[in-house]
């Protein structure tokens, strides 16, 4: 029986969390773990948009951004197939998108401490995000603190939450996929 006859909710999976957390990278397992569909919200945004992350925000700014986000979130959510979604670290705490979320399937949130987000980030990772690029070590550990108190609220609203600081890429999936599937209750507090 696929698993979406047993709960609907659980054929639409939405990772949550800061940029850094592994939604993409983990998320991409996941699917694969689940037999589901991966795909990444950016990626719809670049899609739909026609530019990169990085060119919406310096060509249209983030108000821009925050709305095309949204819009590509009720997309995705309309396709028919199971889903795995990685959403980008800011989209839950705007346009009503975690209400969304949190309504239409399963919310996953990924917890890493700043300093652990801080430490993974690689040259590479942080000029593909303007919102992180162009920042000292230590302004950018002051950015997540900041911007984690802020958007903790919504995160905690996900459906279940995991650790994924210290546990490697396939760890956190298939832990992830183990409460999908109904092996196991309940996810690292
Ligand atoms: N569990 C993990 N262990 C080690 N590195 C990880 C893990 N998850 C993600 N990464 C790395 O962290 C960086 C950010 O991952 P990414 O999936 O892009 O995060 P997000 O989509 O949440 O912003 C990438 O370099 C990725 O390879
Ligand atoms: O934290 C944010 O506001 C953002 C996170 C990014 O996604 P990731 O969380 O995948 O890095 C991307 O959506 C954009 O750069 C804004
Ligand atoms: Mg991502």
């Amino acid at each position: 029986m696929p698993l979406s006859a047993l709960d609907p909710k659980k054929s639409k999976v939405f990772l949550v969390g800061m940029p850094g957390c592994g939604k993409s990278t983990v998320g991409k397992v996941l699917a694969q773990q689940l037999g589901y569909v991966f795909l990444d919200l950016d990626t719809l945004v670049e899609e739909q948009e026609g530019l990169t992350v990085p060119q919406v925000f310096e060509q249209h700014g983030q108000a821009y951004f925050r709305e095309a986000e949204a819009r590509a979130l009720r997309q995705a959510a309309t396709r028919p197939e199971q889903i795995v979604l990685a959403t980008g670290g800011g989209a839950p705490c705007f346009c009503g998108n975690m209400d969304f979320m949190v309504a239409t399937g399963t919310t996953v949130y990924l917890r890493l401490s700043p300093q652990e987000l801080v430490d993974r980030l690689t040259p590479l990772d942080l000029q593909a995000r303007p919102l992180l690029r162009d920042k000292s070590p230590l302004q950018l550990h002051q950015y997540l603190a900041d911007t984690l108190s802020q958007r903790e609220l919504f995160y905690r609203r996900a459906s279940c939450g995991v650790e994924a600081g210290r546990a490697s890429i396939s760890a956190v999936a298939r832990e992830i996929a183990r409460y999908i599937t109904g092996a196991s209750t309940q996810l690292s507090e």
